[in-house]
């Protein structure tokens, strides 16, 4: 028996860039949060050779089993119905392309691998799904966030669960491609440390393959850039490049002899090689600048969202190029924004702290008076008014409601705090999250976070739960030692851990 295998990857939020991003002409600023979702894999005696049981210990019914067979070519993944009904396409996909992906590398290590059964564990940090409370508990802030157990067990079905919008199953994808990869050989760790290695391009490219077959259309990618690479300006990849393999229908048996290498690895020749055009230009947020994070009790529908944006602006080619353009020049004066930050405060560190101090006692509204030297210009530019107002055009035009009237007023009583950049809905909008920017002095009495949360505390028209994610400093995907994350192993081993209470 070998250690088990860990990876994780983590979570994502698009600032800026929703619906642009989907055309390659155009870019979206995405941050990885701190929030992770952890896939470990590991030799197990609880199924026989050729088998693997993954299971997602949070939730009630949550474990599959399935079977491979291997005939030198042809991988085939198969679901053993013994144990659950309940289907996970993510995962079957998942299993079916990337055990394809690795025979092709050696038989022989294929064949090794899977001569004992085989473990997958997927667990997600608290952040992927929202925590239910008694009715009568206190609302959730950051610090009861903090102090919560990891892995909170859900005590529902997956097809129960309340997700937050943070990418589940970019980052659930990105981490059991990655873990499986590595387990078979077919990436190093040292290489797949590296950011900048052919390795974690292949697990990239084959975690987009998965995730766009499973959801069974080609988004732009984003979230899964995000948890392979970490916060970024993302440019999305030529949908051209998955579009032979997007046109294969039917079952499993049909794509079990497809040659995937060609497709999916940069590093391996071929003639008409397909090319993955996506660009990543690394971003990280400013210094003492917290992204913070709102759950909002709402709903709204992304597919149908984006079947309306893109409906109109194919109806309207001309406005929708003008619009395009404004919001793409808004979201890339916010990027320039935020970068010049970053240096101002590489080249004056003091006099930047200084001023973060004072803009922390104001409401944006009054920074471009304020003393604070170089700083306040960039800040307020960070937040262009005329971004939300133009995105708000694009839902009008379209009739979708890309940032509902009650969003309108928590973001506008949120960025009226002092120390608050400004904020906006995150992706493709809708009811159901918001973001902001705040400033985080070193020393003050009340942080600006603070004011925020009794803000969304306070809010009556709907239900606002603070997420406990910031921007991830680790960038992207990232392998990690099994018995050093805090409450994993006894996640992975409890029995019934879905219905515990920690
Ligand atoms: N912990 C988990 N274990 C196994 N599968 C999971 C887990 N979490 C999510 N999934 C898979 O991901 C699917 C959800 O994918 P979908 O694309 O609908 O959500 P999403 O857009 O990633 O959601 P969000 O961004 O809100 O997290 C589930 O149906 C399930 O197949
Ligand atoms: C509308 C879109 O541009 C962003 C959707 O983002 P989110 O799932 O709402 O975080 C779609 C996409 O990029 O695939």
């Amino acid at each position: 028996m070998t250690e088990p295998i860990v990876v994780s990857a983590p979570g994502k939020v698009l600032l800026a860039g929703g619906y642009l991003v989907l055309d390659p002409a155009y870019s979206g600023l995405v941050i990885s949060a701190s929030s992770r979702f952890y896939t470990v894999v590991r030799d197990t005696l609880a199924v026989p050779p050729k088998q693997i049981l993954v299971r997602s210990p949070q939730f009630i019914g949550a474990e599959w089993k399935y079977s491979v067979s291997f005939n030198g070519n042809e991988v085939l993944v198969e679901e053993i119905l013994d144990c659950t009904p309940n289907r996970n396409k993510f995962v079957h996909y998942a299993l079916q392309y990337t055990l394809k992906l690795a025979s092709e590398y050696s038989a022989t290590t294929f064949e090794e691998v899977l001569s004992h059964g085989l473990e997958i564990v997927a667990i997600g940090d608290n952040d992927f799904y929202t925590q239910k409370r008694e009715p009568s508990s206190p609302s959730l802030t950051i610090a009861s966030l903090s102090e919560m157990p990891p892995f909170c067990p859900l005590n529902v079905t997956l097809l129960d669960v309340q997700k937050t919008g943070m990418g589940s199953s970019a980052a659930l994808i990105t981490s059991i491609v990655s873990a499986i990869l590595l387990k078979f050989g077919v990436v190093s760790k040292d290489e797949f440390t590296r950011l900048d290695s052919q390795d974690r391009v292949l697990a990239h490219n084959t975690a987009q393959l998965v995730h766009c077959l499973a959801q069974g259309k080609v988004g732009s990618g984003f979230d899964v850039s995000a948890a392979v690479f970490g916060s970024h300006v993302y440019t999305r990849f030529d949908p051209k490049v998955l579009e032979p393999l997007m046109r294969i229908t039917g079952d499993f048996a049909n794509f079990a002899l497809v040659t995937l290498q060609p497709i999916l690895d940069p590093t391996v020749p071929a003639d008409d090689k397909p090319i993955w055009t996506s660009r990543v230009e690394p971003f990280q947020l400013p210094p003492l600048v917290r992204l913070v994070l709102a759950d909002v009790a709402g709903g709204s529908s992304t597919p149908a969202m984006v079947r309306k944006v893109n409906d109109w602006r194919s109806k309207n080619p001309d406005d929708a190029k003008k619009l395009w353009s404004d919001i793409d020049a808004s979201n890339k004066n916010l990027v320039k924004a935020l970068r010049s930050l970053s240096i101002l405060y590489k080249e004056n560190t003091n006099a930047y702290e200084r001023a973060v101090q004072n803009l922390s006692l104001l409401p944006p509204s009054r920074w471009e008076t304020a003393d604070a030297l170089e700083v306040t210009r960039p800040a307020v530019q960070a937040f262009d008014r005329a971004h939300r107002a133009s995105e708000a055009r694009m839902g009008e035009s379209a009739g979708v409601d890309i940032e509902p009237a009650p969003q309108t007023e928590l973001l506008n009583r949120s960025i009226a705090q002092a120390g608050v950049i400004g904020g906006g809905v995150p992706g493709a909008g809708g009811d159901d999250a918001i973001w902001l920017l705040v400033l985080e002095p070193k020393n003050t009495a009340e942080a600006p976070l603070q004011r925020v949360e009794r803000v969304w505390s306070e809010f009556k028209q709907r239900k606002v739960s603070p997420l406990l994610a910031t921007e991830s400093m680790e960038m992207g995907a990232r392998i990690e030692q099994f018995n050093l994350v805090h409450g994993l192993e006894q996640a992975v081993t409890t029995e019934n851990y879905a219905t515990k209470k920690l």
